[in-house]
């Protein structure tokens, strides 16, 4: 692995979550479930000093709506910046819920631009992002895509509980009872902040579609400037099977679990016809008529 105080780390926290039960992998903040191994309270509570800078380079997103992905992208870019002269190194795992004191402290002191990035629901990202008005690319994806990619994920993840059934995971999901909450909620609250100049909102499946175009949209909104040959270079690192190749380097262990399929639709392969209605209700319910709503092409989508 390309970190290895990173590899040793994530190794540790496997370790660590064989040796603890299922009912203790979780636990709920502020009414919102997370995972302990990976971000406990003490982690939490700190997040609100947290010190944004205004040319951090934050990715944010739901779990499984193409985080990863978009952090390979914005690293691919900066290192292109990076290699001009402006930037040197940057850091392994850039989640901020994941560091914890020792870590925001030694972050303090790293070089600008850093790379960071989120779960966190935007109410809950540290105030001094917005103070400073933090650039922040957000990446949403359909949600029946998103939940079955969550469901594998708290399957293979050794620091979640295994889940019963998809038919329970699928009922959690739904009731916003899995780690980080509510996937709309996540999406009404982004949808409140579409027309924010410091917020870029891209879906998964665009980008799938195009992803040249969206690596030419992401550096311009974060104010790199690239040449057509190093946005094709980007884009050829940044595809799945490039990301997959590189995958033990960049996750070590978790390799295998966060690059899965990378495909749009696999959730026919999952849903009963009863769970997609209930779906589309949901979507309906509390998507329908919103930008952010359009923005997903539900319909093309996922009927
Ligand atoms: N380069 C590239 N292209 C297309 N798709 C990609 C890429 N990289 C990651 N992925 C897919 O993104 C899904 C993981 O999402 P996240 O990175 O948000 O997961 S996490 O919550 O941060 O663990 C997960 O989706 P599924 O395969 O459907 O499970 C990954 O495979």
């Amino acid at each position: 692995m390309d970190n290895p105080e990173l590899a040793a780390k994530l190794m540790s926290k496997v370790q660590m979550a064989k040796d603890t039960k299922d009912e203790d992998k979780l636990y709920r903040y502020k009414g919102v479930l997370y995972p302990r191994l990976m971000c406990p309270e003490e982690h939490l509570k700190v997040l609100g000093t947290f010190q944004a800078r205004e040319d951090d380079v934050m990715t944010v997103a739901y779990p499984k709506c193409g985080f990863n992905w978009m952090v390979g992208v914005v690293k691919r870019i900066t290192d292109i910046i990076e290699s001009t002269g402006v930037k040197p190194e940057s850091k392994g795992a850039p989640l901020i819920e994941f560091m914890g004191p020792d870590i925001l402290k030694d972050l303090a002191q790293d070089p600008s631009p850093r790379v960071l990035g989120t779960h966190m629901h935007p109410d809950n990202i540290p105030a001094s992002f917005y103070a400073k008005k933090t650039k922040m690319l957000v990446i949403f994806r359909n949600p029946k895509d998103t939940l079955v990619s969550y469901y594998h994920f708290y399957n293979n993840n050794v620091v979640l509980p295994t889940v019963q059934s998809w038919e329970s995971f699928f009922s959690d999901f739904m009731s916003g009872e899995v780690c980080w909450g509510s996937y709309f909620d996540h999406a009404l609250a982004w949808e409140k902040m579409m027309d924010d100049p410091n917020v870029m909102i891209v879906t998964y499946e665009d980008i799938k579609q195009d992803l040249i175009q969206g690596i030419r949209q992401i550096s311009a909104f974060f104010g790199f400037s690239l040449t057509e040959a190093q946005v094709q270079h980007v884009a050829g690192e940044s595809s799945f099977s490039a990301m997959k190749a590189r995958a033990t380097n960049t996750h070590g262990v978790m390799a295998g679990v966060v690059f899965r399929k990378g495909e749009v639709g696999d959730w026919r392969n999952h849903f009963t016809p009863e769970q997609s209605k209930e779906m589309d209700e949901a979507f309906n319910k509390h998507l329908a008529g919103t930008r952010l709503g359009a923005k997903l092409r539900y319909q093309l989508h996922c009927q």
